[in-house]
């Protein structure tokens, strides 16, 4: 379709002098573009759909970016990008092209590049003091939290602080479509859904819409009832939980009518102190095949390009969602939680068979932890399945709360290691690195899908300290299966025969197939090369010390940061037991990926069997590093 109105908008200075016509013949525009572009490239299409009015309505109410807007968790954040002059979507979310979050090397109009959920209103809260503090009072911040996000536990203690701020001019758009990637659940869920539907405040509303609307005195009559004072509300709807605290209300607002909410925005803009718009959209909204899409409603979509192979193979979280199944059933002590991601973790089927075994709780990764410590002192054994990049947050609980009680808790991290095209707070890169501190906790990780089953069900077998499984997005690598084992270590390959073993390649997790190219690569250079799999990384095999005692060089190669990962734990216990063959730690690069593929992640820390080859070689023999080849030293 032609979209005239859109290729005439260069930046929200374009939509503000556009009519209720206009806007509305925009937003149909821009929902054409939305489905033609991320259908093509893959990504967030569902909630960015549901953001078109509310955006439109954003930037005619607000002055970006002498305005602050905020978008928490981020993938929402299309449509600003539209509006502020990013419209080539060709190659979203790949090398080179747009984040699919905000981005501030992008535009001056993007301000939080960090995808994990429930931040934005702390940001908002420390831009308004910053603002309050350098007089700057007449510069607003908005931030934008969907009802999934205002689950999470970080947005209570915004508003706990927002709410004791009566003077701070800070607007708080609750975006509530009723879902995260299911329907939202909890408390919070509920008494948003009664404010949402009560039918007399909707359908008072309604009727003063339809018939005031239109009459020249009836829009300030409108504009008083719905920006009704506490008493209407109270009459239609019941007290609010933003009231109790002491914040200011306006809602609920259609979040599909550009005017309704623009007007809202006005109203809370000229508040002056902080205010919530609870604005009430629809997730996937004017598209229908998302809009029945019951699952998720499109939350994150694939590129659907035609005649495109399917997957080579199963996934990892398709492995573990299948064994977690039959584990179930033998273990009626086996319980599992998830936070709003019961399917992305494939925790569906085990909710489908034993649905008073599965607690959702929000996007709260912080009460998952603590509360699977309460349900193992209560004598179960729960799984915690979460993306490995947001248990970040929830570190203190794994080593306070579980692991100082040794509680059997079994962690299963899903999307570990580079990730790749969710940009840099997405990759699963840190919990090889943090969690080595924990005392006590255990971890294993899989190579591929048998070692998967086999290692879930020895992490669930252990009851006096907390284990964690992980492994990475995507298709599961490969089976390969050991030529021998040492003391629970898989022996992946030998040296060749007469060749003298001088090199120990310990491969973790996923990287076995690397590992093993490698190895080939330097077998033909005549280096004899042997290849394990410790599977349980964490702690350090005493065999693996006494292998590396057996060769002339040790060579780890892992999918998370480099500092203070295995490689470095390794590297710890062979100094520790007065080894003194010399470790070389392969891993990311300890820094923030740009967007892209997982194997150009991989590529830019030389995670390849030509890069890892190159390097043992030189290590090898001394020679000076050829350019190029990220050293080890050069890689930080
Ligand atoms: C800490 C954290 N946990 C989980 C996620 C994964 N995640 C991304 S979007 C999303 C749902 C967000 O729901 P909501 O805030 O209501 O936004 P909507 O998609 O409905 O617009 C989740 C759980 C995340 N980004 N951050
Ligand atoms: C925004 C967010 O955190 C999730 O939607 C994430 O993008 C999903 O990642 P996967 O596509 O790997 O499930
Ligand atoms: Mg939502």
């Amino acid at each position: 379709m032609a979209r005239p109105l859109l290729e005439n908008v260069t930046g929200p200075e374009s939509i503000r002098n556009l009519n209720v016509a206009q806007l509305d013949q925009l937003a149909v525009e821009i929902r054409d573009f939305l489905v033609e572009a991320v259908t093509r490239t893959g990504g967030h299409l569902g909630p960015n759909l549901g953001v078109v009015e509310l955006t439109l309505a954003l930037h005619r109410a607000f002055d970006s970016p002498r305005d602050r807007l905020l978008w928490d968790t981020g993938h929402q954040a299309y449509v600003h990008k539209l509006l502020t002059g990013r419209k080539d979507f060709s190659r979203l979310r790949s090398r080179g092209g747009l984040s699919g979050y905000p981005s501030r090397q992008e535009s001056e109009h993007d301000i939080i590049e960090n995808s994990h959920a429930s931040t934005a209103l702390s940001y908002a809260d420390g831009i308004a003091k910053a603002h309050r503090l350098r007089g700057r009072t007449d510069r607003h911040v908005v931030a934008v939290i969907g009802d999934g996000a205002l689950t999470g536990g970080m947005a209570w203690e915004a508003l706990n602080n927002i709410a004791a701020a009566k003077d701070l001019p800070l607007v708080i758009v609750v975006n509530d479509n009723g879902r995260s990637y299911a329907p939202t659940r909890g408390g919070l869920a509920d008494h948003l859904t009664t404010l949402r539907t009560t039918r007399g405040y909707e359908r008072f509303l309604q009727w003063g819409k339809d018939r005031l609307r239109d009459r020249p005195i009836g829009g300030p009559i409108y504009e008083a009832l719905h920006g009704a004072k506490k008493g209407l509300k109270d009459f239609v709807a019941p007290q609010g939980l933003f009231e109790d605290l002491g914040l200011k209300y306006v809602g609920p607002v259609d979040g599909h009518d550009v005017q309704a909410m623009e007007t809202a925005l006005r109203r809370a803009k000229s508040f002056g102190g902080p205010v919530i718009v609870h604005c009430i959209t629809r997730k996937g909204h004017g598209h229908a095949p998302a809009e029945a899409h019951e699952l998720d409603r499109f939350h994150a979509i694939g590129a659907v390009k035609s005649g495109a192979a399917a997957p080579a193979g199963p996934s990892w979280t398709s492995v573990f969602a299948k064994e977690i199944v039959s584990v179930g059933a033998e273990r009626p002590d086996v319980v599992a939680i998830t936070a709003a991601m019961l399917q992305p973790v494939g925790l569906d089927g085990f909710a489908d068979a034993y649905p008073d075994r599965v607690f959702d709780v929000g996007i709260a990764e912080q009460h998952a932890v603590t509360s699977a410590a309460g349900l193992a002192m209560g004598g179960l054994h729960p799984v915690v399945a979460v993306y490995a990049t947001f248990l970040n947050r929830a570190f203190d609980q794994v080593l306070m709360d579980v692991a100082l009680h040794r509680c059997p808790v079994t962690f299963v991290l899903d999307r570990a290691g580079a990730t790749g095209n969710d940009g840099p707070s997405h990759n699963g890169m840190w919990d090889l690195s943090f969690l080595q501190v924990v005392p006590g906790l255990r971890i294993a990780v899989p190579r591929d899908a048998g070692r998967l089953r086999r290692q879930l069900r020895e992490a669930l077998k252990v009851s006096d300290a907390p284990t964690v499984v992980r492994f990475p997005k995507g298709t599961v690598a490969r089976d390969v299966e050991p030529v021998a084992t040492i003391a629970g270590m898989d022996v992946l390959a030998r040296p060749a025969p007469g060749t003298s073993p001088e090199v120990l390649l310990v491969s973790i997790g996923a990287m076995a197939d690397v590992a093993l190219a490698t190895a080939e690569r330097l077998a033909a250079e005549g280096v004899g090369t042997t290849v394990v799999d410790p599977c349980w990384v964490k702690p350090v095999n005493p065999a693996l010390v006494r292998l590396a005692a057996e060769h002339q060089l040790v060579v780890t190669v892992e999918d998370n940061g480099r500092v203070g990962g295995v490689g470095t734990a390794i590297a710890q216990a062979v100094r520790d037991a007065g080894v003194n063959t010399p470790v070389q730690v392969h891993g990311l690069a300890q820094k923030f990926f740009d967007h892209g593929s997982r194997a150009e992640v991989l590529a830019e820390s030389g995670l390849t069997a030509a890069d890892l080859a190159l390097a043992i070689s030189m290590e090898n023999s001394g020679t000076p590093a050829p350019t190029g080849v990220p050293r080890l030293k050069d890689v930080s």
